[in-house]
């Protein structure tokens, strides 16, 4: 299993987020977020259903406007920028989406493919077809190439779909429940892929979750968010050994579902 941490830049922010809001009607979701993460840090952020922490990551990319507050990524407000210098920055965040979103009419290979030909027009036909194998070893899966995506367990899918985000090597990496729907055996795989990704191209991550297994496993740092606010942040253990009451309910939460 890879080691947690090792590569993690305190000097450098890649995330800098400070006093975030974000209502939909009365929906008050995000209600004063501050959060930085550092270059090559895997931070979860751990939450129960609906506490915001899908918004929170569409806000990152920039596919929502905060209404209040500033959210910095990789040297850029995400809320000032233009929809051109958006796209560019697109470019360098990876997702791996609860599911796969592998196009089902695609072989693996071409799945990998669409990305690098859609965004990167200069590569030649040999360094398209090297950029397809390396993210394929990268997930231990060189041997689906020709595959269909039907012909694939969901663990496999998820994991192309990890390589699909890395052959764009991107400075960081969103997980948006990486481990729902599969598996405890299938679920350590992923979660050891997460550290292996952040090892190997020394990617910055934020892994949204209610995973305590995944928490552990991936996360640097754990930051814990209840009523659009994170009440609790630190390592796994400082969290959990706080003995905050209000992770009471998030604990039974976890081992009764
Ligand atoms: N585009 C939107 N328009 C209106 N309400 C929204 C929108 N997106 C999210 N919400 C609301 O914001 C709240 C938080 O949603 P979000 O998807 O971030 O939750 P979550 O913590 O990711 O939950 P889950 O673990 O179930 O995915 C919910 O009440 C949801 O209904």
């Amino acid at each position: 299993m890879a080691t947690k941490g090792k590569h993690i830049d305190r000097t450098k922010q890649v995330i800098v987020i400070r006093d975030l809001h974000k209502s939909f009607g009365t929906n008050h979701v995000l209600r004063g977020i501050d959060l930085d993460i550092y270059q090559g840090e895997n931070v979860v952020v751990l939450g129960r259903s609906g506490t915001g922490k899908s918004v929170l990551i569409k806000i990152i990319a920039g596919l929502l406007k905060p209404d209040k507050g500033s959210v910095n990524v990789l040297g850029n407000n995400v809320a000032a920028i233009s929809y051109r210098e958006l796209e560019q920055l697109r470019l360098r965040i990876g997702f791996s989406f609860q599911s796969s979103a592998l196009y089902d009419s695609m072989t693996v290979r071409e799945n990998l493919e669409f990305p690098l030909l859609r965004n990167s027009k200069h590569l030649s036909a040999k360094q398209v077809n090297q950029a397809v194998e390396e993210a394929l070893e990268a997930v231990g899966l060189s041997q689906t190439i020709n595959q269909w995506p039907a012909e694939l367990s969901g663990g496999q899918r998820k994991r192309i779909g990890i390589a699909r985000t890395l052959i764009m090597q991107p400075a960081i990496m969103l997980y948006d429940e990486p481990t729902a729907g599969l598996d405890p055996i299938t679920s350590m795989e992923i979660n050891d892929l997460i550290n292996e990704v952040q090892q190997r191209y020394n990617t910055s991550s934020i892994i949204i979750t209610h995973d305590l297994t995944c928490a552990k496993t991936t996360g640097d740092r754990v930051a814990v968010l209840l009523d659009g606010r994170f009440v609790q942040e630190g390592t796994f253990e400082d969290v959990f050994n706080s003995g905050d009451e209000r992770l009471k309910s998030f604990y039974d939460y976890n081992f009764i579902t």
